[in-house]
């Protein structure tokens, strides 16, 4: 796809940005665990948190497809900052904006997408992961509030976070249709972080375990109808697989164009190994199968944006860009050899953040479920 101007300018900023303030501090959050809040304040003035919200609501209404190229980009300098990014935009602001009333965007957000706020998304629960429908938290109506009891596992920004869509039951005989959606500022009574989970990878992101204890959410903080919630879960995972599809490709890159520099300067056998067939060889099936999969990522990205149907382009760019990034990142780090191994050089961190891009909204197993369902 060849990007228009304004597209590849944001892309560019994007780029620009992620190789000078991301990269250099990558290894030191994924060591030491840091939260990059600077970085998100940073990337929230520079109008990357916004990009899927109107200018009248204070975002930079930029489109999915620039949305995409530019989360490519921030995940090329920093996996876990892409994954902050992508919740938070396509499954943190994008439900408000599709579901929300006027007052609740009004509300909550122009502070989202200033980055002021960070949101999140939180189906899963410890029970229900790819079974999505089969919830055990429950909404209660009690007046003019909801009262909210169960957990939530796997929630990323939720302990950073501010605002959360949580997915509850509030009729327990009507199935998929007894599932209601809510917005839930994360300092609610009764919202408690029952732990920060120890990871493979993506260390500078906080992925959660929550309890909702008597939490007590007013009415005018449903999101939707009554009943609506798991229509809107998936209608709006749709677009976070684009962006976890679009993660995994800037990944692969990183590690691909670590591999090729290495590949450039590695002597062996009187010359670089990128002189020898078998590495020259490796790198250009590599470089194939990431443009192949960024392909498939701007085509959900277009189909999306034109307000199309993209179900199955969602899936199956998520599915190829995932499974070719583990394959590519495990190629980069063949190509470095036994450095490639050592935590010295980022092919070994990108190699353990790019593996939940196949896990994370919605399995492999799910995407071609998905995929099967519409052939
Ligand atoms: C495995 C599944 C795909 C199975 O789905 P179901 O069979 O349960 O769903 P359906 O019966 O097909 O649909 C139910 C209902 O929703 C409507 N629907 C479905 N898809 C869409 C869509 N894309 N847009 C709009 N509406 C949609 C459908 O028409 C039905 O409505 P009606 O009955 O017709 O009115 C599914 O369970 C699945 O995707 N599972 C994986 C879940 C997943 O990805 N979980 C990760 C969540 S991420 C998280 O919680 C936190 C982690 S993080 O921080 O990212």
């Amino acid at each position: 796809m060849i990007l228009s101007e304004l597209q590849q300018q944001i892309t560019d900023l994007a780029r620009d940005f992620a190789r000078e303030r991301l990269a250099p501090g990558a290894a030191k959050r994924d060591r030491e665990h840091l939260f990059p809040r600077e970085e998100l304040k940073e990337m929230g003035e520079l109008g990357l948190l916004g990009m899927l919200v109107p200018e009248a609501y204070g975002g930079s209404d930029t489109g999915v497809i620039a949305y995409a190229a530019a989360l490519e980009e921030i995940a090329a300098g920093d996996g876990p900052c892409s994954t902050i990014m992508s919740v938070h935009s396509s499954v943190g602001c994008v439900p408000i904006l599709k579901f929300g009333t006027e007052e609740q965007r009004q509300r909550f957000l122009p502070k989202l997408a200033s980055g002021e706020w960070i949101g999140g998304f939180a189906l899963t629960e410890p029970q229900a992961g790819s079974d999505a429908s089969n919830l055990k938290t429950r909404a209660r109506r009690d007046g003019d509030h909801y009262v909210i009891d169960g957990a939530k596992q796997f929630i990323t920004s939720g302990k950073n976070g501010n605002v959360i869509i949580v997915f509850a039951v509030t009729d327990p005989d009507a199935g998929k249709k007894g599932i209601t959606a809510f917005i839930v500022p994360t300092d609610t009574p009764g919202y408690e972080v029952i732990r920060v989970e120890e990871k493979l990878g993506l260390h500078s992101t906080d992925t959660c375990q929550i309890a909702f204890n008597a939490m007590r959410i007013p009415i005018e903080l449903r999101l939707g109808a009554e009943g609506e919630g798991y229509r809107i879960a998936l209608a709006n995972l749709e677009g976070g697989r684009i962006g976890i599809a679009a993660q995994a490709v800037g990944m692969a890159r990183a590690a691909f164009e670590a591999a090729r520099d290495y590949a450039k300067e590695r002597m062996a056998f009187g010359k670089p190994i990128f002189e020898h067939q078998a590495v020259a060889f490796r790198l250009a099936d590599m470089a194939v199968r990431i443009e192949a999969a960024r392909q498939l990522v701007f085509h959900a990205a277009a189909l999306r944006e034109a307000e199309l149907p993209c179900l199955s382009e969602a899936s199956m760019a998520k599915l190829l860009a995932s499974e070719m990034a583990e394959r590519v990142c495990s190629d980069a780090i063949q190509i470095h050899g036994g450095y490639g191994y050592m935590a010295d050089y980022p092919v070994e961190r990108i190699y353990r953040d790019v593996r939940i891009c196949q896990i994370y909204e919605g399995t492999s197993d799910v995407q071609r479920m998905v995929i099967a369902r519409n052939l």
